[in-house]
C-alpha cells in the first residue's frame, strides 16, 4: 500500500532522514519506535508532505506521491494525526471536526456523524471548546478529525504523549475497532512500548534517520526483549 525507498529529508543543511526504507501492507498497523530526536516526527511530516523529501520516493497504492502537496495526498487517502494534536483551542469540538473536511472537494457533513459513531465520548462534548478538553479527549478529537478526511492510512505521531493511562486504554480500543471494522492501515510512532506492542503487527526501530531493525510479531509478546533492542525502559 505504501512503499518508501531511500527517503531523505533535511532542515536546511542538516540531514535528518538519511535513507528510510520500509513498506506498509493494506490494513496493517506498523509501529515505529525510536528515542527523542531520531527523526520520527520528521518521517511522518515528510510522508504527509509538510516537509519536502530531498531524495528517495514515497509510493501510495502505486502512485508516486513524493512531490504531491499535502491536500493532494490527503485526497488520495493519507491522513496525519500530528504530535501535540494541534487542536484549535477556541473552536468547538464540532468545528474542529469540520476543519477535517477542509481538504475535501465538497463538504459533506454526514461524514462527521459517521465518524462520531466510533467516538461516543466526543458526542457528549460537541459544543465544548477544543482547549477545554483533557489531553486524552484532544487526542481522540485529533484522530476523529483526521478520519473525517476518509484516510486509508493514518500516520499517528506519539498519541500517548502526556495522556492519562485510563484514556490510553480507550485510544487503544478505538484504534483496534477502526482496524477491525474499517480496515484502515496505520503507522504508529511512539516511545510507549506497551502501547505500540498492543497494536502493531510489526515494529521498526529508527535511529539517526534510518530504519535499523524490524521486530517480528513473535517478539512483540516480550516487551523486555524489545526494550533491549532499542535500549528503552518499559512503560
Ligand atoms: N524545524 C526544525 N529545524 C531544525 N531542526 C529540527 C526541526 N525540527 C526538528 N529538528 C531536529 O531534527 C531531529 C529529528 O527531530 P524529530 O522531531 O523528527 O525527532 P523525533 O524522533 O520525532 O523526536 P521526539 O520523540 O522528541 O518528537 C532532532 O535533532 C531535532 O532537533
Amino acid at each position: 500500500m505504501l512503499a518508501v525507498k531511500g527517503l531523505q529529508a533535511a532542515y536546511g543543511r542538516i540531514p535528518i532522514l538519511t535513507g528510510v526504507d520500509f513498506s506498509l501492507h493494506e490494513g496493517e498497523y506498523l509501529g515505529i519506535l525510536g528515542h527523542n530526536g531520531m527523526g520520527k516526527t520528521t518521517l511522518m511530516r515528510t510522508l504527509m508532505g509538510h516537509i519536502k523529501a530531498t531524495a528517495g520516493t514515497i509510493s501510495f497504492n502505486g502512485t508516486d506521491v513524493t512531490k504531491l502537496a499535502v491536500h493532494e495526498r490527503s485526497r488520495l487517502g493519507i491522513g496525519l494525526v500530528p504530535q501535540g494534536r494541534e487542536i484549535f483551542p477556541s473552536l468547538t469540538v464540532y468545528e474542529n471536526l469540520r476543519m477535517g473536511l477542509a481538504s475535501a472537494k465538497k463538504e459533506d457533513l454526514s461524514v462527521i456523524d459517521e465518524v462520531l459513531t466510533e467516538f461516543p465520548r466526543l458526542v457528549r462534548l460537541l459544543d465544548r471548546n477544543g482547549g477545554a478538553l483533557s489531553g486524552g479527549e484532544q487526542q481522540l478529537l485529533a484522530l476523529a478529525r483526521c478520519l473525517c478526511t476518509r484516510p486509508r492510512v493514518v500516520l499517528l505521531d506519539e498519541p500517548t504523549e502526556g495522556i492519562q493511562p485510563s484514556i490510553i486504554e480507550e485510544i487503544v480500543e478505538t484504534l483496534l475497532r477502526l482496524k477491525q471494522k474499517h480496515g484502515i492501515a496505520m503507522i504508529l510512532v511512539e516511545q510507549n512500548l506497551d502501547f505500540i506492542t498492543s497494536l502493531s503487527e510489526r515494529v521498526l526501530t529508527i535511529q539517526k534517520g534510518r530504519i535499523t531493525r524490524e521486530i517480528m510479531p513473535a517478539d512483540l509478546k516480550d516487551p523486555a526483549a524489545i526494550a533491549e533492542y532499542v535500549g528503552m525502559a518499559t512503560h
